[in-house]
């Protein structure tokens, strides 16, 4: 076939024609959600790329420009809720580069515009990620702030600005009867991780990166909601300044300039002299980026001297002077392809997102915490999902939002496991708590190591030579797999270790057999049962004397006992319940692990018993201490907080909340005498 001249090369196939139709509507879309919401559904790389695609399609086929197409726009429509600002001059966006060669395009650009020889100086900032703000001083007096907002029109949000602290209402120095200043309103990484954890804590909104947080918090219409976000401001350019003061001749200065009349800009700002000098500086802030106190997506190169700024003057939405050469994006897309459930070293179970491998910040990640079962149900995430993935300084990457619209339409939900993947105990997740568990931790491969550690410690059962370094040695062998192992060790295998002579081995082999010889409480704190503590350990004891009865109590039962609650009851019960655990138990008791008889309370003396008493105040013919004592001396349960299950509240002097809770609660109130009449 020959190709025909006149075959128009340049005119769009229906198919390109109809992509371009659908690239200009969901970028318009987009743009609502970013900039008019605060509340973007896909990540700033997404955008740029499909913002690039229908760019290079309406610059292959003429035609296909359209007026109304989202590369011709700055930003988005200012809210009506606000009053409307005019822009004296339009603020305009920014073109970006992505690579060296890009920004390369941009130097031979305007050297050849500008017909100088490659001998530009540059003004080279961080490209700060938050809202450009407009900032109207009359005066010297902060007299209106406004959004971008299309470039042509932006939003008031004086009152918002006035919040910000590091921005003065007032100007120093020679400033000029009037002067509007540009930049950057952002929250600081420190700063937006803090906000977010409190805002997760309360149950409210989180945003999904900081400049949502910046954009978000400066468009409140309740100003005391902005004063509360933790926001940043600096300069960045001058917009209108009235003829009354001199202006420098280059950004810098002017820069500079802003800065004397009470305007803070970043220190990060310096001069180059041409393209080489800023490869430099963005190979050494790229270097920094994770160490800065705010999250910057890149650099902007300026052309320094304000003449050939205006030489070189803008297009339709950017000038031609400035670029911004961007940073590898911090926030991709990916897929998730199923989750594995892994168990830390204290038996917590931590859902990982298997990710289709995809570059986040300069590194491939193919991995993403899930945290716990409540993010998951948060996050609304299913596998199949299209995901954002964030990945921000040296933190763990983070799954931030799934993109529904993405939602293919078998995506599976995510079950979690109900027994642990590791040893197939049962998985256990208390009330209030965000965090489930593997209950084995006699048992669990993944707890082995820490649960022995506990084990052979001093307060525990107290092996004399069994230091960590040696349980690490054994359980790299697997010649010790739960506590009963090591009433199993043998001198002749033991002395086969590195460091480790016959000698040695003869000692802790010893030390191992003298340990069998132990007390209730001991044994119960080395089981390492959650929250049962030494304490606690001690009260199980004398409150039932036996392990049967402690094995075998119902949750009520437990509850009787001093300091254990109903969380605390739960970890006892369900260790228990877990068949491995029994086994090892009884696997120890048999090997000869043995204890003296504890001595039950005898029916005579415990009075009290079934009975719960909360202390509040000051009492005169005891301490606290001694009537806590006291009372369980005589079987009875004291509790540090009033519930319907409390039997009495005994309210000394000067009772507080505890008095008025109980009187809420209709709990009976004992005075000191009544107390003392209890323990005659
Ligand atoms: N995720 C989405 O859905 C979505 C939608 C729309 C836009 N976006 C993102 O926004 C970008 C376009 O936004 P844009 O038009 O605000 O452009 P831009 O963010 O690429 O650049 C212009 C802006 O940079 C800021 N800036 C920061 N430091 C500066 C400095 N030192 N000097 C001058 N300006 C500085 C100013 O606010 C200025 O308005 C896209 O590239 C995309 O990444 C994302
Ligand atoms: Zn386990």
């Amino acid at each position: 076939m020959t190709k025909d001249l006149f075959d128009d090369a340049s005119q769009a196939s229906p198919e390109q024609e109809r992509r371009a139709a659908y690239l200009r509507d969901l970028l318009t879309r987009y743009n609502r959600e970013y900039y008019e919401l605060d509340e973007p559904s896909v990540p700033d790389a997404e955008y740029d790329r499909l913002f690039r695609e229908l760019q290079q399609l309406e610059q292959d086929y003429p035609e296909l420009w359209h007026p109304d197409s989202p590369t011709q726009k700055v930003g988005g429509q200012a809210l009506d809720a606000f009053t409307q600002v005019e822009h004296e001059t339009p603020m305009l966006s920014l073109d970006n580069a992505f690579s060296e060669e890009e920004f390369n395009a941009f130097v031979k650009k305007i050297t050849e515009r500008l017909d100088s020889a490659n001998d530009i100086a540059f003004c080279c900032e961080p490209k700060l990620d938050g809202a450009a703000v407009s900032l109207l001083y009359e005066k010297g007096v902060l007299v209106r702030a406004a959004t971008r907002g299309d470039g042509q029109t932006g939003e008031d949000i004086t009152a918002n600005v006035r919040t910000i602290r590091n921005v003065p209402l007032q100007l120093v120095e020679d400033f000029p009867v009037r002067l509007e200043v540009r930049g950057e309103v952002f929250m600081p990484t420190h700063a937006f991780e803090q906000y977010n954890q409190k805002a997760a804590a309360a149950g409210e909104k989180t945003f999904a990166n900081p400049r949502n947080a910046a954009a978000g918090s400066l468009r409140q219409l309740d100003s005391r909601i902005t004063a509360r976000r933790p926001l940043h401001f600096y300069a960045y350019s001058m917009g209108v300044v009235s003829e009354d003061s001199e202006l420098a001749p280059t950004h810098f200065e002017r820069l500079q300039q802003l800065q004397r009349w009470g305007l803070p800009i970043s220190e990060e700002i310096t001069v180059v002299e041409k393209a080489t000098g800023c490869y430099t500086y963005y190979q050494d802030i790229l270097q920094r980026r994770e160490n800065l106190r705010y999250e910057i997506d890149g650099i902007v190169l300026k052309v320094n001297s304000i003449a050939l700024q205006n030489d070189l003057g803008f297009v339709s939405r950017a000038p031609r002077w400035a670029i911004a050469w961007k940073f590898p994006a911090q926030e991709e897309l990916t897929i998730i392809r199923g989750v594995d459930f892994q168990v830390g070293r204290t038996g917590a179970i931590t859902p990982v997102a298997r990710l289709e491998p995809v570059a986040v910040g300069g590194v491939t990640v193919s991995n993403a915490t899930l945290h716990n079962a409540d993010e998951i149900a948060r996050l609304d995430i299913r596998i199949g999902d299209t995901v954002i993935i964030r990945r921000a300084g040296d933190v763990i990457p983070q799954v931030v939002q799934v993109v529904h619209e993405r939602r293919p339409e078998h995506a599976e939900l995510i079950v979690f496991p109900q027994h642990c993947p590791v040893c197939e105990s049962h998985i256990e997740r208390a009330e209030g708590e965000a965090v489930a568990r593997c209950t084995g931790g006699l048992i669990c491969a993944a707890q082995r190591r820490e649960a022995l550690k506990h084990f052979a410690s001093r307060k525990a059962i107290d092996i004399d030579g069994l230091g960590d370094k040696l349980i690490e040695q054994l359980v790299e062998r697997d010649w010790v797999k739960s506590p009963a192992d090591l009433y199993r060790l043998r001198v002749r295998e033991l002395a086969h270790l590195p460091r480790m002579g016959e000698k040695s081995a003869e000692k802790i082999v010893a030390a191992i057999g003298a340990s069998k010889q132990t007390t209730l409480p001991r044994f119960l704190y080395a089981l390492g049962i959650r929250e049962v503590g030494e304490a606690t350990a001690a009260n199980l004891a004398t409150h039932f004397s036996e392990l049967s009865l402690i094995a075998e109590a119902t949750l009520e039962q437990l509850e009787q006992v001093n300091d254990v609650g109903a969380i605390v009851a739960s970890h006892i019960y369900q260790f228990f319940r877990e068949p491995h655990n029994q086994q090892v138990i009884d696997e120890l008791i048999e090997l000869g692990i043995q204890w003296p008889a504890v001595e039950k309370l005898a029916e005579s003396e415990a009075t009290l018993s079934g009975n719960t008493y909360v202390l509040t105040g000051t009492l005169t013919q005891m301490t606290r201490d001694e009537a806590k004592q006291a009372l369980q001396a005589r079987g009875a349960k004291v509790s540090g907080s009033v519930s319907a299950k409390t039997t009495a509240v005994i309210a000394g002097d000067n009772a507080g909340s505890k008095l008025t809770k109980a009187e809420q609660l209709g709990v009976t109130i004992l005075s000191e005498a009544d107390l003392i009449d209890l323990l005659k």
